[in-house]
C-alpha cells in the first residue's frame, strides 16, 4: 500500500466545517495530521442565525480522536478574522478550503437583492476575502494550497438558483486567475465541484440519489487536492458518489467570417450563413491558458494580413470505403477486371482514382462562405450556381486513407455578364503536413455578373486548352445510369440539383443534372484505361471546363488526343452529339505502362 498522505505540520482553514462537506473535510484532514481551524457561523442552511455550536461539535469531534483543531466563529466575509484565528492558534496557514456556502432559491423574476447579495457575499466574496487573508504568509512561506467551491448549478444552472449559480460560476473566475498569480509561490488554486448530500442538497435530488451522495467519499478527492504532492493547480475536479473527474472548458475551432483584413464590417447575413462553422465543436480543444487563446486569435489575424483567410480550413477523412462510394459513383465496375483495384479493398493494388481528390476542395467551398463573400452582391447558393472549371493536381503519392487538412481562399473574381465566375483554391495536406493535392474551382455564378468587374483571368488561373485539331486517336464510351447522380452525391456533394426536380427547376433546368465532377471522374476513367494501364500512380493532373450539363442516363463519349505525356480530351453526349466537357486535359507522369 502506498504510503500515507499526511498533513503534519500542516494548518488548514475549513470554512463552513460545522456540517456536510466541510465537516468531513476537517475531520480527515485533522485525522492526517493537519491542525484544523474549523469555521462555521453556526447559522442555518439559509444563513440565518449564529452559534458556536456547530463548530465545537466538530472541534470536540477531532479532539476526541486525538488531533488538533481550533473553532472558528466568523462570517467569511470577514476573512482576515478567520485566518487571524489560525495565526494566533498555530502561527501560520498552508491550505484553505473555501466551503462555506448557503442558499436563497427563487427563480429570477423573485431573487430581491438582498438574497443576491447575501449569496454573493458569502460564496464569492467570503472565498476572496479568506484568500486574501492569508495570501501574504503563504507567499511568505512559498507554500499554499487553496480550494474553491464551485457547482454544477454554476457549470450548467439550475432552475431557481440564478444567484447562487451565478456565484458558484464566479468562483471559477476567482480559481482561474488565484492559481496564475500563486503559481511562482507554490500557491496552487484548485476547483471542487461536488454534489453532495447536505442540507444545502436535501430536498432538492431524488432520495436513490441522495442516499449516494455522502460527503465522505467526496472529502479524499479535496483532501488530496490539498496536499502537497499534488501538482494539479487551476483545475475543475468534479466528485460525488465515490467517482471524480476532471472538468475542462471546451472552445470550438471557429471559422473567420471576413474574407480579408481591409473587410471591417460583416453582414448578419454573412454570420448566419457559417453559424453552422461557428458553432461546430466537432474540433473543439481545451484550452488551458488566456494566453493560447487570445494566441490563436492573433494567428488568425495574421493569416488575414497575409491574405491567407478567406483561407478557410476544413479536414476531410477518408478510407477505403469513401474510395470504393466515389469509384463507383463515376461508373466503376466489377464487369472491369481492370477496375476491381478501384473497387476492392483486399485487392493487391487497391487505389484511390485519383479524381477522388477533388472531394476535399470542393467540401471547403461548399461548407465555407468562400464563392458568395468573394461577389459585391454577397449573393450565391445552390440555386444559381453551376460548376465552371476545374483543374486538380496531385502533388505526392496518395493514400487509401487519411485524414486531411485542407486551405483555401478565393483566387480571383470575373464578371462574365451573363454571370460571375468565382475562382477558388485549395491545398491538403496529410497528417504529417505533406502537401498531397492541389484544386481549383471555378464557379460560374448564374445572373451575378455585370457587377463592373474584370472579365479575364489572373496569372495562375489554369487556363483551358483546345483539343489538338485532328481526328482523336482515341474515345471510349461509358453510359451514365439514371441513378447516376444519386450514388455519386453519396460521395459528399449533396446538392439538391442533382436529385430533386423542383429544386432542379427553381435553378432553371427541366429535370436534375449529372454533377460536373462526376462526368470529369467518368473521363478520367477513360484516360487512365487508355493510356495509363489504370495506374492512378501515373496520374498528374487534370484541367476540364463544363461547357453543358449532362442529364443522369446519357451516354458519354470520351475523345482522346496524345501528345507527350499530355492526354487532350473532349467530351460529349452520344444521344445529343453536345459537348459537355471542353478545353480539357490529363497530364500523366509516364505513358510507359504498357499502351
Ligand atoms: C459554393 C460551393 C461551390 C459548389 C461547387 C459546385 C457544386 C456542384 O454540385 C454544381 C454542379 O456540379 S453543376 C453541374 C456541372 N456544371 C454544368 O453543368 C455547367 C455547364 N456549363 C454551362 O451550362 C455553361 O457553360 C454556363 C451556364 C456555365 C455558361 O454559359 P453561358 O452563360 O452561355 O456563357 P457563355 O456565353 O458561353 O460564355 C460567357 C463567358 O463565360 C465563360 N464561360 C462559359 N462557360 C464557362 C464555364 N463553364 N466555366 C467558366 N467560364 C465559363 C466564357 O468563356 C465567356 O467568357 P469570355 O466572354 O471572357 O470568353
Amino acid at each position: 500500500m502506498a504510503e500515507q498522505l499526511r498533513f503534519d505540520g500542516r494548518i488548514a482553514i475549513v470554512t463552513g466545517a460545522g456540517a456536510g462537506l466541510g465537516r468531513e473535510y476537517a475531520l480527515l484532514l485533522a485525522s492526517r495530521g493537519a491542525k484544523v481551524v474549523v469555521n462555521d457561523l453556526g447559522g442555518t442552511h439559509n444563513g440565518e442565525g449564529a452559534s458556536s455550536r456547530a463548530a465545537d461539535v466538530v472541534v470536540n469531534e477531532i479532539k476526541s480522536k486525538g488531533g488538533q483543531a481550533v473553532a472558528d466563529y466568523n462570517s467569511v466575509v470577514d476573512g482576515e478574522k478567520v485566518v487571524d484565528t489560525a495565526i494566533k492558534a498555530y502561527g501560520r496557514v498552508d491550505i484553505i478550503i473555501n466551503n462555506a456556502g448557503i442558499l436563497r432559491d427563487r427563480s429570477i423574476a423573485k431573487i430581491s437583492e438582498q438574497d443576491w447579495n447575501l449569496i454573493h457575499d458569502v460564496h464569492l466574496k467570503g472565498s476572496f476575502k479568506v484568500t486574501q487573508a492569508a495570501w501574504p504568509y503563504m507567499k511568505k512561506q512559498n507554500y499554499g494550497r487553496i480550494i474553491m467551491t464551485s457547482s454544477n448549478s454554476g457549470m450548467y444552472g439550475n432552475f431557481g438558483q440564478a444567484n447562487y449559480s451565478a456565484a458558484k460560476m464566479g468562483l471559477v473566475g476567482l480559481a482561474n486567475t488565484v492559481a496564475i498569480e500563486g503559481t511562482k509561490n507554490n500557491i496552487h488554486c484548485n476547483v471542487i465541484v461536488p454534489t453532495a448530500a447536505s442540507r444545502m442538497t436535501e430536498g432538492i435530488l431524488p432520495d436513490m440519489l441522495f442516499n449516494e451522495l455522502k460527503p465522505q467519499l467526496i472529502a479524499p478527492v479535496v483532501v488530496y487536492l490539498c496536499h502537497e504532492s499534488c501538482e494539479d493547480n487551476g483545475a475543475y475536479i468534479e466528485s460525488a458518489a465515490g467517482w471524480a473527474t476532471k472538468v475542462q472548458i471546451f472552445r470550438g475551432k471557429g471559422t473567420v467570417l471576413r474574407t480579408s483584413i481591409e473587410q471591417d464590417t460583416i453582414a448578419p447575413e454573412a454570420v448566419q450563413k457559417l453559424w453552422g462553422k461557428v458553432t461546430d465543436m466537432s474540433e473543439a480543444t481545451s484550452l488551458d491558458a488566456i494566453s493560447r487563446a487570445s494566441g490563436y486569435l492573433l494567428e488568425v489575424l495574421e493569416k488575414l494580413k497575409e491574405g491567407k483567410i478567406g483561407d478557410v480550413e476544413d479536414t476531410f477523412s477518408f478510407g477505403s470505403k469513401d474510395l470504393i462510394l466515389y469509384a463507383l459513383g463515376i461508373g466503376a465496375t466489377v464487369k472491369n477486371a481492370d477496375d476491381l483495384k478501384f473497387l476492392y479493398e483486399n485487392d493487391a493494388d487497391f487505389s484511390p482514382i485519383p479524381s477522388f481528390f477533388v472531394m476535399p476542395g470542393l467540401m471547403l467551398s461548399m461548407s465555407s462562405n468562400l464563392v458568395a463573400s468573394a461577389l459585391p452582391s454577397g449573393k450565391a447558393d445552390l440555386t444559381n450556381i453551376l460548376h465552371g472549371e476545374q483543374y486538380l493536381e496531385i502533388c505526392d503519392d496518395i493514400p487509401t486513407s487519411g485524414k486531411l487538412t485542407t486551405t483555401g481562399k478565393v483566387f480571383d473574381v470575373m464578371d462574365k455578364g451573363s454571370g460571375a465566375v468565382v475562382v477558388t483554391n485549395s491545398d491538403s495536406y496529410d497528417e504529417s503536413g505533406r502537401l498531397l493535392v492541389k484544386n481549383q474551382s471555378s464557379i460560374f455564378v448564374v445572373g451575378a455578373g455585370k457587377f463592373g468587374g474584370k472579365k479575364n483571368p489572373i496569372n495562375g488561373v489554369v487556363p483551358i486548352v483546345p483539343a489538338p485539331n485532328r481526328a482523336p486517336d482515341a474515345s471510349i464510351q461509358y453510359k451514365t445510369s439514371e441513378d447516376q447522380a444519386a450514388l455519386y452525391r453519396l460521395s459528399g456533394d449533396l446538392n439538391p440539383l442533382h436529385i430533386d426536380p423542383s429544386f432542379a427547376a427553381i435553378s432553371g433546368f427541366k429535370t436534375p443534372i449529372l454533377h460536373g465532377l462526376c462526368s470529369l471522374g467518368f473521363s478520367v476513367r477513360a484516360v487512365l484505361a487508355k493510356y495509363a494501364n489504370n495506374n492512378s500512380a501515373l496520374f498528374k493532373a487534370v484541367k476540364v471546363r463544363f461547357a453543358s450539363p449532362v442529364l443522369p442516363g446519357q451516354t458519354l463519349k470520351v475523345d482522346m488526343w496524345k501528345e507527350g505525356k499530355r492526354i487532350y480530351f473532349r467530351t460529349s453526349i452520344v444521344e445529343t452529339g453536345k459537348d459537355v466537357i471542353t478545353g480539357a486535359y490529363v497530364d500523366l507522369k509516364d505513358t510507359s505502362a504498357k499502351l
